[in-house]
């Protein structure tokens, strides 16, 4: 925080405050991702694109739209005052314009002679190209046309602002966009997302009885939205890799009176449990590999277990006894029965919130290959698609790679989980085709017992055809052909819908014949 930092001077003529006092910022990307995303959607729609993404979105309720606009504010300074202003950092200024007041850590700079109760301009401070070749933040960036948020009432005198820690410094009173709050209305009732996620889970569509994974579930937006498609009936494990995004997963939970979801800290990308037989679940390049493990070591899920087994599960005969190797009969592995016995208590206790005790959290170990009938992976991702964005420099070739190389990895952990004849659902909030198209393209290459499923309901565009070769040739990247971008769908956020960028793509697993006898013992009907 830049204490001795000042705006610059109030703009000189009122036609030029008129021009200055409007919301009209443009993002900035690395040159060579601009070159990447004008290759893929071509530079007219990227630019449009680009525009749509430093707007906040239209927002869907209960089948109506509201559609928003940024309206022009006029800042009616005292006459013959210089007007008074503040300038918010970048993230500060995302969050005022979903409707945040201005907190303290976010202010960069102030008017002096800023005190308590004054009526201030709230601008905006972004990163501008730097002579090294980076990016610099420039509280005294004279021409900041078009990054203004909004006005509003200073808590606190400029003093404080930059003297005191925490706290509001400026309570909003006019915004450039008018979006109504939801904050506390109808808690539990309701909870807000945006259409891109309702679709997703809709599209996974979970049926009540079902044993469901969410790879990435925090904050538990669509983990919800599949309890309810399930009627509470049934099972979704939840997973997320944080402590305190766990918490948040049970505590929506329990707001909304779900029973059938059970959180649980792990890292999806170690989601496959670890078992004395994990040789035989090989690379799962080859569906095979991946059954034999199932008929040998299946974890039925517990709702199908509460069919017909219950009790006798109980039993220590009933203990999975897996033979890794059939030349050594003594090098028997057994499946844990504290973890049998675990499962068991979990299961007469009641799923959902008792998992939560004492503001802590379940840790699991993983889960058995082939144990789930429907996967959503709901991927971590570069977020390019998250609206309002006012800056996307940070982003390089180099970083969007990485994050397709961990969804990937976090993908390859879905086919094993799921089981034959189940669905996968991959979706993340990126326009990037790199985390979209190419991974489905990895998916269907590496895996030919997976298809593409036709997707209900589909609103979103149809996904990105062709492929990319950077200019130096070392990197192509591979996306659709024009058969499956119909499959896929891709939420444009300059198309009409007005929504954030998103990506789903849903994934069948084939039913291979052979293997039909293992699937039997999954088989509700066969249970009961
Ligand atoms: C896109 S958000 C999920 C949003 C969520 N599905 C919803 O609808 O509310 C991605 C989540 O993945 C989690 N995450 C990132 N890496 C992970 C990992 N290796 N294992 C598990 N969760 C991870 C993050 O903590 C984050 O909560």
């Amino acid at each position: 925080m830049d204490s001795s930092a000042s705006p610059a001077a109030a703009a000189a003529t009122p036609a030029a405050a008129a021009d200055r006092y409007t919301y009209s910022p443009r993002l900035r990307w690395q040159p060579q991702v601009e070159e990447y995303f004008a290759a893929a959607y071509g530079r007219d729609r990227f630019a449009r694109i680009s525009e749509a993404l430093a707007m906040v979105e239209s927002k869907h309720m209960k089948g109506v739209l509201w559609c928003i606009r940024p309206h022009a504010l006029h800042y009616d300074s005292q006459p013959d005052q210089s007007i008074k202003e503040v300038i918010v950092s970048r993230k500060c200024a995302e969050s005022v314009l979903r409707g945040a007041q201005v907190y303290i850590p976010g202010v960069l700079a102030c008017s002096s002679h800023v005190e308590k109760g004054d009526k201030v301009a709230v601008s905006v401070a972004i990163e501008q190209p730097a002579e090294d070749g980076g990016w610099t933040v420039d509280t005294h960036y004279e021409e900041r046309k078009g990054l203004y948020i909004g006005q509003g009432i200073t808590a606190m005198s400029r003093s404080g602002i930059f003297r005191v820690p925490h706290g509001v410094a400026v309570e909003m009173t006019e915004r450039v966009y008018k979006l109504p709050s939801f904050n506390d209305v109808l808690e539990g009732e309701i909870f807000l997302q945006n259409l891109p996620s309702v679709v997703a889970a809709r599209v996974l569509d979970p049926q009540p009885g079902e044993r469901i994974l969410d790879m990435c579930a925090a904050p538990g937006g669509k983990t919800t939205a599949i309890a309810i498609l399930m009627k509470d009936q049934g099972e979704i494990i939840a997973l997320d890799r944080s402590h305190n995004k766990v918490m948040d997963i049970l505590k929506l939970a329990a707001e909304m009176d779900l029973n059938c979801i059970k959180a649980y800290k792990l890292d999806a990308l170690k989601s496959v449990r670890k078992t004395n037989d994990a040789k035989y679940i090989g690379e799962a390049g080859s569906r095979t590999d991946a059954i034999v493990t199932l008929a040998e070591n299946s974890e039925p899920c517990i709702n199908k277990v509460d069919a017909g087994i219950t009790n006798a599960s109980e039993d220590s005969s009933t203990t999975s006894v897996v033979h890794t190797d059939n030349k050594r009969p003594d090098d028997k592995r057994y499946v844990s029965k504290a973890d049998l016995r675990k499962n068991l208590r979990r299961m007469r206790n009641g799923p959902g919130r008792n998992n939560c005790s004492g503001g802590r959290v379940e840790n699991s170990k993983g889960f058995l290959p082939n144990s789930f009938d429907r996967v959503l992976l709901d991927a971590p991702c570069s977020a390019l698609g998250l609206r309002p964005r006012l800056f996307a420099g940070e982003e390089t070739l180099e970083s969007l790679r990485s994050h397709a190389t961990y969804q990937r990895r976090m993908f390859d952990q879905a086919v094993k989980l799921v089981r034959s004849g189940g669905v996968i659902v991959y979706s993340t909030c990126t326009i990037n085709p790199g985390e979209n198209e190419a991974l489905v393209r990895y998916a269907l290459d590496k895996y030919k017992f997976l298809s593409l499923g036709s997707q209900h309901p589909k609103i979103g565009g149809p996904g990105i055809v062709g492929s990319f070769e950077l200019s130096t040739k070392k990197y192509t990247e591979e996306w659709l052909t024009e058969h499956e971008s119909q499959l896929v769908q891709r939420f444009d956020p300059s198309s009409s819908l007005d929504t954030i960028g998103f990506f789903i793509a849903k994934f069948d697993v084939q039913i291979l014949a052979s293997h039909c006898a293992t699937w039997h013992y999954q088989d509700p009907d066969y249970l009961s």
